[in-house]
């Protein structure tokens, strides 16, 4: 296989020779340890402990860059069971609203051993000119387009030259706004790209300095 998409920790686990070559924002998951409430507060205490986790290799590596010499219980699922059935005296999972550990009792200790989310993933036996190199490339830039295509939106506005200065600082753009006249003398109509979750505070700042007709309006992909 050339690509593939599969997640952060996945990829840790699964020390196969492939790197992340774009994170995809979507899958988003923490992986920690967790055990009963007040049982295990530190790293350093799962010392000579069992560690129940169905991503060995993620956790074995972990344990020896902090280095705390663990037993590994290695569980195809229901891991957050582990504890309760005494399997294990803690468990290193992936967590997201932190329901399942919540539902059976557990608690995260420590940082996060890794935050995850879907990554488009490369092997590194593709090599540089090759055609399978190309294809990668190309999927690449398309799925970028689109994940930049969800990040921003369009502003259209139209701005009396004399505040075109200053909306500019408000909607510097990716490389530059594009400016066109307008049939009204004075005035410019402006287009740039805004990220979405700024969208309604640039809109307020752009009204205050004088732009009216403003439009957001969504983008299905780019290349840029
Ligand atoms: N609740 C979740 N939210 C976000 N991502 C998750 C969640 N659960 C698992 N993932 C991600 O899905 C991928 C697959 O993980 P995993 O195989 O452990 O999932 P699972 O649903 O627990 O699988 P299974 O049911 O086979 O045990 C991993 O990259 C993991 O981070
Ligand atoms: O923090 P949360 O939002 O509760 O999500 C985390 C849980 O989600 C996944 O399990 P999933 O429900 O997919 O099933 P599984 O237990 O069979 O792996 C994962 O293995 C955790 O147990």
């Amino acid at each position: 296989m050339d690509v593939g998409i599969t997640g952060r920790d996945l990829l840790h686990d699964s020390v196969v020779s492939a790197k992340e070559i774009l994170p995809l924002g979507f899958g988003r998951a923490s992986f920690y340890y967790a055990s009963k409430p007040g049982e295990i507060s530190g790293l350093a205490e799962l010392e000579g402990r069992r560690v129940a986790t169905s991503y060995p290799n993620l956790v074995d590596a972990h344990l020896a860059e902090v280095g705390v010499k663990a037993h590994l219980v290695r569980l195809d699922g229901a891991v957050e069971t582990a504890v309760e059935l005494g399997v294990a005296d803690a468990i290193a999972d992936v967590v997201e609203t932190g329901i399942t550990l919540k539902t059976s009792g557990l608690e995260t200790f420590g940082k996060p051993i890794l935050k995850s989310e879907a990554v488009l993933i490369q092997s590194e036996r593709v090599t540089e000119g090759s055609d399978a190199a190309a294809a990668v490339e190309i999927l690449h830039r398309r799925l970028q387009g689109v994940l930049i295509a969800r990040r921003y939106v369009i502003l259209d506005f139209d701005c009396p030259v004399s505040a075109q200065e200053e909306a500019f600082r408000l909607v510097p753009g990716i490389e530059s706004p594009t400016v066109s006249p307008l049939a009204r003398e004075g005035w410019v109509a402006v287009r740039s790209l805004v990220p979405r979750d700024e969208a309604p505070f640039v809109m307020d700042e752009l009204w205050r300095v004088g732009a009216r007709a403003i439009l957001v309006s969504s983008l299905d992909t780019c290349r840029i």
